[in-house]
């Protein structure tokens, strides 16, 4: 064989797909292991969409630390331990804003450059209102709120745990962030409301992946909501401060985003009342569940209620600071409730390559952390399954600090900033449905669904509690 046939152009074509062949394996070698199954751009995807979050505890006993997920296009890459998780809260090359901006328009209409020119802004703002120098201006206003919806409730009744929770929370927190009276009282506004936000936050994981008309039902109760925040819109700005209080959160969020775009007050009304009440009424739910389904705890609370507000269960009591002090073992329910009903995951996007263990996470990943498994960890939680509020006891609340390897509300420089104002509502309501009712759980405590990875998960099949006014 002469030189020049050596060179021919289809030895040239052999060598350059074996030498490619091998740059890929080489290159691949030094990702993460990835779980592609074997159809384009779908690849997981139907694996990974049956039970998400068992998937992706099976895949880190088979994988390890660090692995890749590839499904409908996106390349996830999950880190379940330490180093990872630094990387994830500290690295500059990880992004919040990128991971979030696609589905905030998708779920909400936001453009990305409105949304890009003031998501930090509205973030420090949101921070500072309902931060730890601040929730002490809502106590007696939610007293207030959960008082009114309680006397709805009637001397007993049966119901299901979860309508329970979301009669109390929905118009408490409604009326207390967005306007005082905001919440529709007429029965059949309400039956409407609770119908399409339900839709809407079942939906919103999907709706924030896929394009909209797939979801016929689900955009029917976004448009319906988006509406509702239209014609309510004039109102909520206009709202007059009520005496020794300050303008709600809600009106001091549209007054920063009109100085950008007036057009879109209604979109950012609709993202808040889905951030606000999305997982602090399932919070509630297993908060309660949980204490219920407990009865040394259950009768620990009921003590120390009885011994701040005394025993008869009809009082219009008034719940402040100072008796939340004395309660710690009601947030510490609480913060345990969450520990174990964590979002099943949260997310940043990597923009410059980053090593993680012996690996290289390419850019354009979505990096992600899984709460809710990261607090099955024997290592940061001693039998981690079980529901133990006094575990709490070793964290540092007065400090405002969590245990650690605690992330439900995420991390780093943007942590959820209701974080203050949820523990506060959740605790409030606990206290006055068990000071009020005698209430016991009529169902076993029920599973968690794991077809969501977004948000806390929510209770699989029903749950009913029978409650009797306390005398
Ligand atoms: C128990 C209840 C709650 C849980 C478990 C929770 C959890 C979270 C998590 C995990 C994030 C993402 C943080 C990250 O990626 O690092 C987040 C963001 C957020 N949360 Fe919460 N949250 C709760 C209640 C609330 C409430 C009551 C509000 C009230 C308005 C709220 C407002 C927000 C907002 C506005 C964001 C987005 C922040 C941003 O754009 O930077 N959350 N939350």
């Amino acid at each position: 064989m002469g030189v020049m046939e050596f060179f021919s152009p289809g030895v040239i074509a052999v060598l350059g797909s074996c030498v490619l062949f091998l740059f890929f394996r080489w290159k691949n070698l030094r990702g993460p292991p990835c779980i592609q199954g074997w159809v384009p751009w779908i690849g997981a995807g139907f694996e990974f969409g049956k039970a998400p979050l068992e998937f992706i505890e099976k895949a880190r006993i088979k994988y390890g630390p660090i692995f890749t997920i590839f499904a409908m296009g996106k390349r996830m890459t999950f880190v379940t331990e330490e180093e990872g998780i630094n990387v994830f809260l500290k690295s500059k090359h990880v992004d919040f804003e990128l991971a979030v901006q696609n589905p905030v328009y998708n779920t909400a209409w936001i453009p990305k450059n409105v949304f890009f020119s003031l998501h930090e802004k509205l973030y420090v703002l949101m921070k500072g209102k309902m931060g730890t120098f601040s929730t002490h201006q809502f106590t007696g206003q939610l007293s207030e709120a959960f008082h009114e919806q309680l006397e709805d409730l009637g001397a007993r009744g049966t119901v299901d745990l979860n309508d329970f929770v979301r009669h109390l929370l929905y118009p408490a927190t409604v009326n207390t962030l967005f306007k005082k009276g905001l919440f529709p009282t007429d029965e059949r506004k309400i039956k409407e409301f609770y119908q399409h936000f339900k839709t809407y936050d079942e939906g919103f994981e999907y709706g924030s992946q896929l394009p909209e008309w797939l979801l016929r039902n689900w955009s029917k109760s976004k448009r319906w909501l988006l509406t509702l925040f239209e014609k309510n819109i004039d109102e909520i700005k206009a709202h007059k401060s009520v005496a020794g209080h300050s303008r709600t959160l809600v009106q001091a969020v549209l007054d920063v985003v009109e100085t950008e775009s007036r057009q879109h007050s209604p979109n950012y009304g609709l993202l808040m009342l889905w951030a606000s009440l999305a997982n602090a009424a399932p919070i509630a739910f297993w908060t309660l569940a949980f204490v219920l389904a407990h009865p040394e705890v259950h009768k620990t609370v009921l003590e120390a209620i009885s011994s701040v507000f005394g025993t008869t269960g009809k009082d219009k009591i008034k719940v402040s600071d100072d008796d939340l002090k004395k309660l710690l073992l009601i947030k510490w329910c609480v913060l345990e409730a969450i520990r174990l009903r964590a979002p099943g995951i949260i997310t940043r996007k990597v923009v410059k390559p980053i090593k993680i263990l012996s690996h290289t996470v390419p850019p354009g990943d979505l990096l992600m952390v899984s709460p809710f498994w990261l607090h099955r960890n024997p290592k940061y939680f001693l039998e981690p399954d079980s529901f133990k509020p006094e575990r709490w006891k070793e964290a540092n609340l007065d400090k405002n600090a969590f245990l650690d390897g605690f992330m439900a509300f995420g991390g780093g420089k943007f942590q959820c900033p209701g974080r203050w104002f949820a523990l506060l509502e959740i605790q409030i309501c606990i206290i006055l449905v068990l000071y009020k009712y005698d209430c016991s759980l009529l169902d076993p405590l029920p599973k968690q669904s794991c077809l969501h990875l977004v948000g806390v998960p929510q209770p699989e099949g029903r749950c009913r509690i029978e409650y009797k006014q306390r005398t």
